[in-house]
């Protein structure tokens, strides 16, 4: 034994946040990737740093993982959890995360997980290595791992990328490393790529002539994440349906990651809706390039607001004709302020991942009744909710939807209304 090391035997008490069976030793918490609760570990300490030489039991929800890439790809931490334990799991999380802020007495909350080969968004890093060019999800703090399988993306992405991978190895513009963003929309794939050098003429020549022969409308370049975009190549229209509207989404716009997964929000966020007149309005907050927009158009006037000026444009483009009016707003610089949202019937947010920073106080300080709020993130829900409780708001009706299949991410519905006869009625419907 090397000096300083220390062995152990101990049984996995639960999940942490990124999927690691967490284990105690010595009064230390420790996370093991790969293990599940019930399961017995020998372990080995070292140096800070834990080992796992053995898992000694396996536990009832242990299944093989479906790809043969689940141990070393980042994009999936929990394969080897069966996946009903799994949606089990997201549940019990935003569960705890209600019951913690104070929201006890809880409805039945409504489940939906997203079947595998269903990503219609990827974000894959791009690295040159001597004979091509790995295109991949990064393994955890490491290199990206090159995705010859993928069981969680759509068959008509997966096929694409034996071909993109021999163009983008083609290309001067990709010296070292770089990124590629694509969006399947109903146009086609709409890829927008970051090279480590400026694509030269040569270069855009062969983007064009892959666009040509896959049929993809369009292919966006930038020198970053943030830099403007040019477009490289365009060999169509782009475009993709919102609630029935044609909406030509920007480049790397937001897109939700399956359409499953959308149509779950969707009905789940439409299903939230207090009882409404065409008159009424919905303000709509986060609203991107209207995924929520233009369904909710079909319930009331939807005043919906983003930050992002090509969502936005593209938003404000597709309204002619609909019960909707987009607005370009920052909303953590400046939120929308309580006299504005007083003429809303009720407010739908789906804020970004980190939440909503400071146009929650706001929207709490309002007179609005009645909220519906699409999170992608407990924790940013943990720090949110207390104060949502505090203003008096009670969650009528809960959605738990597995949009990230395999891994830690969850998705929640909320509908929140501090509405006294709303409340009462929704309570009365459930108890009796
Ligand atoms: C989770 S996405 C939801 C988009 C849309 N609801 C959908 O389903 O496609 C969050 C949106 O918030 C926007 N956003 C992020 N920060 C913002 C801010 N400070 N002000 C306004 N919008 C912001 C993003 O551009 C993105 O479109």
């Amino acid at each position: 034994m090397m000096e300083g090391s220390t062995q152990a035997h101990a049984t996995v008490e639960q999940l942490g946040r990124s999927g690691d069976g967490m284990v105690r030793h010595n009064g230390q918490v420790w996370y093991i990737p790969g293990t599940l609760p019930g399961e017995q570990l020998h372990l080995r300490f070292h140096n800070g740093q834990v080992e796992l030489l053995e898992r000694e039991s396996s536990s009832a929800e242990r299944v093989t993982p479906p790809c043969s890439l689940a141990d070393r790809c980042g994009g999936c931490a929990l394969q080897h959890m069966d996946s009903t334990t799994l949606l089990d799991w997201k549940k019990d999380q935003v569960e705890r995360t209600l019951t913690k802020s104070g929201f006890t007495d809880l409805p039945e909350p409504s489940l939906y997980q997203t079947p595998p080969h269903s990503r219609q968004r990827l974000d894959v890093a791009l690295q040159r290595v001597p004979g091509g060019m790995v295109l991949g999800l990064h393994q955890r703090g490491g290199d990206p791992v090159d995705m010859t399988e993928c069981p969680l993306i759509r068959p008509e992405l997966l096929a694409l990328l034996p071909a993109l991978r021999q163009c983008l190895s083609s290309l001067g513009a990709l010296t070292s490393c770089g990124n590629l963003a694509i969006n399947l929309l109903e146009s086609g794939p709409d890829l927008t790529l970051e090279t480590s050098a400026p694509l030269s003429g040569s270069d855009r020549e062969k983007l064009a002539a892959f666009a040509r022969e896959h049929h993809i409308p369009r292919i966006t370049w930038r020198p970053a994440p943030g830099k403007m975009m040019e477009t490289a190549a365009q060999s169509g229209p782009v475009f993709h349906h919102f609630g029935g509207v044609k909406v030509s989404p920007p480049p790397a716009s937001f897109l939700q990651a399956t359409q499953e997964g959308e149509q779950a929000i969707r009905n789940a966020v439409l299903a939230g809706l207090p009882p409404l007149n065409r008159k009424d309005r919905i303000i709509e907050l986060y609203a991107g390039c209207g995924t929520l927009t233009f369904p909710l158009a079909q319930h009331g006037f939807v005043l919906a607001y983003e930050g992002e000026k090509a969502a936005i444009e593209a938003l404000r483009t597709a309204t002619h004709g609909s019960r909707a009016e987009g607005f370009e707003r920052d909303l953590n610089r400046q939120p929308l302020l309580p006299p504005e949202l007083n003429q809303a019937r009720v407010v739908v947010l789906d804020p970004p991942y980190a939440g909503c920073g400071k146009q929650l106080a706001s929207l709490l300080r309002s007179k609005v009744q009645d909220m519906v709020y699409v999170s992608c993130n407990p924790a940013a829900l943990e720090k949110e909710l207390p104060a949502m409780k505090e203003a008096g708001f009670a969650v009528l009706a809960w959605t738990v939807i597995d949009q990230f299949l395999w891994s830690t991410d969850v998705e929640t519905v909320l509908v929140l209304s501090r509405d006294l006869k709303r409340i009462r009625k929704a309570e009365k419907k459930r108890k009796g």
